[in-house]
């Protein structure tokens, strides 16, 4: 599964690229404004802090929510106390768009994520030209050589890369790159299978000074805590921002 989605979310920049050539997106990155310091945003403080996320849909989970306004839901989130806001960019199976993180870009002072299968230069230049200040790398999805490729890129665009791991194997290879951000997807991306375990199994190989991110299936407060207790920073949640009261659902997160 995660093969096709990467190889899906390549394509579709391809077809992009057809229409904007990648010398043109690059002059349009470089002609943003500099991209907000997300290390600084999700630095560790005595609260958790939120990465709340614009999600339509998932091939796991299906349908989730109509989301006609991403900009009026990510406005909510910073509002709420978020501290970043992740935006699918995924078409196919996760309903999203570039579009999508441009207008909630425009609606929000706080660092925003592209949250897509990047695999090649173009899809991170065409972040950054659609005024991300951080992009996922997945390390599952990348062989190393790829995975330090873009990673040196993010950082060169000004932006923050959260490097994506699913076991302690990926954490290793996270914490080889010098990721100062790493997440920890409870979700594998092959299987779709959940390990709320996982987190707590491999914090402690991410190193100290290392901004910590857990990932996915955060549900409701005991999930928060659970992550909280296991020395999460932050964690990134989606589904249950956008089929709840995103307001009420992060100041409840945000009061653990
Ligand atoms: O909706 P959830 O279970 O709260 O999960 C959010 C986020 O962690 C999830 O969307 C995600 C984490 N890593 C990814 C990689 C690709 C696509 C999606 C994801």
């Amino acid at each position: 599964m995660l093969e096709e989605l990467l190889a899906g979310s390549l394509d579709d920049a391809r077809a992009r690229m057809e229409r904007r050539p990648l010398r043109q997106v690059e002059a349009d990155a470089l002609a943003r404004p500099a991209a907000l310091d997300a290390l600084e945003a999700l630095a560790p403080a005595e609260r958790i802090r939120v990465i709340a996320e614009v999600k339509r849909a998932s091939p796991s989970r299906g349908e989730l929510a109509e989301i006609a306004e991403p900009q009026s839901l990510a406005a909510q989130y910073e509002a709420g106390g978020a501290s970043a806001v992740s935006v699918l960019t995924e078409e196919r199976r996760f309903k999203g768009s570039l579009d999508d993180l441009e207008a909630v870009r425009k609606a929000v002072s706080i660092p925003v994520l592209r949250k897509d299968f990047i695999g090649d230069e173009y899809q991170v230049l065409e972040a950054r030209a659609a005024g991300a200040d951080l992009v996922l790398l997945i390390v599952a999805a990348l062989p190393q050589d790829r995975l330090e490729r873009l990673y040196e890129l993010i950082r060169q665009l000004g932006m923050t890369p959260l490097v994506e791991a699913h076991s302690a194997d990926e954490v290793a290879r996270a914490v080889d790159l010098g990721s100062e951000l790493i997440g920890v997807n409870a979700r594998d991306l092959r299987t779709f299978e959940l390990d709320r375990e996982l987190f707590g199994r491999v914090a402690d190989q991410i190193p100290a000074g290392v901004i910590r991110v857990a990932e996915s299936a955060v549900l409701d407060v005991a999930d928060v805590q659970r992550y909280r207790e296991a020395g999460a920073d932050a964690v990134l949640v989606g589904e249950a921002l956008v089929t709840g009261d995103p307001i009420a659902t992060l100041g409840s997160f945000l009061s653990v």
